[in-house]
């Protein structure tokens, strides 16, 4: 016998609309989960999502031989602007497979390992800019860090500087924020409303990011180098085993996609920085790691692997940050087969097609897992203590063949940012009583977060 799955009573008809607020979706489904624990369920527009949000049940719906990606909602909404992109594609898409194999080799670990001296300078000129703006300045953490982001991933996958740490905003990052705002919200709206009210906006955001796609992709044919980066395999490589290449359509498609996917990282260092100043005894031990291992010559790649502490702080910034708030899963479909899913040994039960979304504010906190889970510790996150964590509190990258193909992009970006703003800038906040508040669509960010920046004192 199985325990039904809870659900929020919701209201005649429109079920469990006002569960879920269309316009802080993630932070709704963070207090649902608090709220009902492993697992629950909606129904909106007669449409039931089941929610994943304990570790053991992520695990469990994990298994790539019984699971697989679920490519429906915000995503399949996204497809207008990127259409079958990795993120995008749908499993049975040989696309995906041709692209996977041309981007993969640029995101290996000994790959990326090359693009270190750049992503470190790239760094330091944000840092340099900080300097310049004085005493009682006060940023906005996110916006400042989207910049870097962008800057960096433009820089380090397509060989261009943007410049766009200082000046106006770089029209790129409000297509990214506007497409993937109305890409989350429109499976909430009746398609009718969406076509008439808010086409134009998804349109014009759509626009913007894919002529960032062209004129790099222009600027690289105007500009010819030996530079064997990511922009130049998307524009000539083929896949080694469909002999197949990219049409220049999906060109344009990988070349925004992958700004998207990578707007996560500033997400994480924000939120890193925020819980950073809750607990200032943790920047003083990461200092003497930083000043014994680097101490004052320059940081070199080498030193990455013995930031022990560095990346304990990465790794629990990903748990408590949810930074990429949750990804998708659905049973793998077996031809005449309707039966039901058995989840948790038989406990449970779900449709043998049904949609499931991991909460990962749900599965990084679970208290079976972690005592005291909202306590930032990284002490928890290295050597032995990561090792022995169950597999399903490791999720911030995804899962399986769908896991996030910019990891160790991400790992070694966070890495170094982190390392340098803790052992180059003093953090104050703006507003000593500033308490963490997440929205965001792909991605959680902190809300109103401003600090002040100065170079360290000591
Ligand atoms: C801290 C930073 C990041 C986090 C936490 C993160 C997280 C994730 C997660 C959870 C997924 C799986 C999504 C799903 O199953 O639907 C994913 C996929 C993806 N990510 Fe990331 N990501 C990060 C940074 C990046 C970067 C830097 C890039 C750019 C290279 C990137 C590009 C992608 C792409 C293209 C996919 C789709 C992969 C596929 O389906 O084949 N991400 N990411």
């Amino acid at each position: 016998m199985s325990t039904p799955i809870p659900q929020p009573p919701g209201v005649p008809f429109l079920g469990n609309i006002f569960d879920v607020n269309p316009n802080n979706t993630w932070s709704s489904l963070k207090t649902l989960a608090e709220k009902y624990g492993e697992i629950f369920q909606i129904k909106v527009l007669g449409q039931t999502i089941v929610f994943v949000a304990g570790a053991a049940l992520a695990e469990e719906i994990c298994d790539e031989k019984r699971f697989r990606k679920y490519v429906g909602g915000p995503i399949v909404e996204i497809r207008y602007a990127v259409h079958d992109a990795l993120f995008t594609a749908f499993d049975n898409e040989e696309s995906w497979g041709i692209a996977h194999r041309i981007i993969a080799p640029h995101l290996t670990t000994q790959s990326v390992a090359g693009l270190f001296d750049e992503m470190c300078d790239t760094a330091s000129e944000l840092i340099e800019k900080w300097k310049g703006l004085g005493n009682n300045n006060a940023v906005l953490a996110i916006d400042e860090l989207n910049r870097l982001n962008l800057e960096t991933t433009t820089l380090t996958f397509y060989g261009k500087k943007l410049n766009c740490l200082t000046g106006p905003d770089h029209p790129m990052l409000k297509g990214m924020e506007d497409s993937t705002s109305e890409a989350m919200k429109r499976p909430t709206r009746p398609k009718l409303l969406n076509s008439l009210i808010y086409g134009r906006k998804f349109k014009s955001a759509t626009n913007i990011m894919r002529t960032y796609a062209a004129e790099l992709v222009q600027y690289r044919k105007d500009n010819p180098t030996d530079r064997h980066d990511l922009l130049w395999s998307l524009m000539n490589a083929k896949d080694p085993e469909t002999g197949k290449a990219l049409t220049d359509s999906q060109v344009i498609d990988e070349i925004v996609s992958m700004p998207i996917g990578s707007s996560t990282a500033p997400c994480l260092i924000a939120t890193a920085i925020h819980f950073l100043l809750k607990n200032p005894e943790i920047v003083t031990r990461a200092r003497e790691e930083l000043d014994t291992v680097i101490g004052d010559g320059p940081f070199t790649y080498d030193h990455l692997s013995q930031l022990n502490y560095i990346a304990g702080i990465v790794r629990e910034s990903l748990r408590l940050s949810f930074a990429a708030p949750g990804f998708n899963i659905e049973p793998i479909p077996k031809p005449g087969d309707k039966s039901p899913v058995l989840l948790a040994g038989g406990k449970y039960q779900v449709a043998h097609n049904q949609a499931m979304i991991i909460v990962l504010a749900g599965v990084n906190r679970d208290p079976a897992v972690f005592d005291e889970p909202l306590v930032f510790r990284p002490e928890r996150m290295m050597g032995e203590a990561f090792e022995r964590l169950p597999a399903g509190v490791k999720k911030w990258f995804g899962n399986g063949k769908r896991e996030c193909i910019g990891k160790n992009w991400a790992w070694q970006f966070s890495n170094i940012v982190l390392a340098k703003l803790i052992k180059e800038v003093d953090f104050e906040a703006a507003n000593p009583n500033y308490e963490l508040g997440q929205d965001g669509w792909f991605n959680l960010r902190p809300v109103d977060f401003h600090v002040r920046v100065q170079p360290r004192a000591v």
